[in-house]
């Protein structure tokens, strides 16, 4: 029974997140949802700048502490482990809930592309980055991701085993191509609002600061398998050298001969 419920609890966090990826689309490129980035302003400047970094930063938080292994070390000691992922992707699908209901459009124009071919090329460079996004989940496991492999194993009274590291496909080319898809799709667009600049920038300096601790994680939990992939693969921006990560690695050989 009370794996039967886990597994509808996992089902049901999924769907809260597979309706609030969609409505994210929705969002960002101002199509067919009630509510969006560019929605009419309702609010002075301030309170609108407000609001928003203060919506933005919640999010941000809960998705960086919550991933962190300390965290869930200490989670799991109320929260049932085959639950934890799910609990993680539906507390993160309501803080994007809570950012699409409160946020406060703020109008004015930063620029316009004219040229229909060129807008056109814009919006679809758009859905492209969310399309990398999604196809990045299904390279990693997007069940897995997701919760769903944590609840169904569970229910199989089978045992949880960790994603073994990989490469495939984009990987090759860069280390993060599911961040570089949310920020190829954030700043693809034709018209760009203060609103949308500002959730552009907000959101690429939160996700450079979550690779730093992203990887971080990895490299403890991978070991030299990751730091020689941060050699091979760059971070983010494909067929650049991986310099940084060689320049670290030199010193650090520096410091310890
Ligand atoms: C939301 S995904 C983002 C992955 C990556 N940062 C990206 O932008 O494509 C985060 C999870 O992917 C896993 N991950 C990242 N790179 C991986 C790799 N090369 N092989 C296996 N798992 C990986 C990490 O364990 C982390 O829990």
């Amino acid at each position: 029974m009370k794996k039967t419920l886990m597994l509808l609890y996992g089902i049901i966090a999924y769907a809260i997140f597979f309706g609030t990826f969609l409505y994210a689309v929705g969002f960002v490129s101002s199509w067919f949802v009630p509510k969006h980035i560019d929605s009419p302003p309702q609010s002075s400047l301030g309170f609108a700048l407000l609001v928003n970094a203060g919506l933005l930063s919640l999010f941000a938080i809960q998705h960086s502490v919550m991933a962190r292994p300390a965290f869930k070390r200490w989670w799991t000691q109320f929260v049932p482990t085959p639950i934890e992922r799910s609990t993680y992707v539906l507390l993160a699908s309501l803080c994007l809930i809570l950012l699409f209901w409160q946020w406060q459009p703020m109008g004015g124009v930063i620029w316009t592309v004219e040229s229909e071919g060129a807008a056109t090329f814009l919006k679809s460079l758009s859905m492209l980055g969310f399309g990398i996004v999604l196809v990045s989940t299904f390279l990693i496991n997007h069940f897995d991701l997701f919760g769903l492999r944590q609840v169904w194993l569970n229910f199989r009274g089978e045992k949880y085993t960790d994603l073994p590291f990989r490469t495939p496909f984009f990987y090759k080319y860069v280390r993060h191509p599911l961040y570089l898809g949310f920020m190829i799709a954030f700043w693809a667009t034709p018209v760009m609002t203060a609103a949308h600049l500002f959730f552009a920038i907000m959101t690429t300096l939160y996700m450079l600061t979550a690779i730093q601790f992203e990887e971080r994680d990895l490299v403890t939990h991978f070991g030299v398998r990751y730091k020689d992939y941060k050699r091979s693969a760059p971070m983010l921006i494909p067929f650049t050298k991986a310099s940084k990560a060689k320049k670290a690695d030199r010193e650090t050989s520096e410091v310890t001969v």
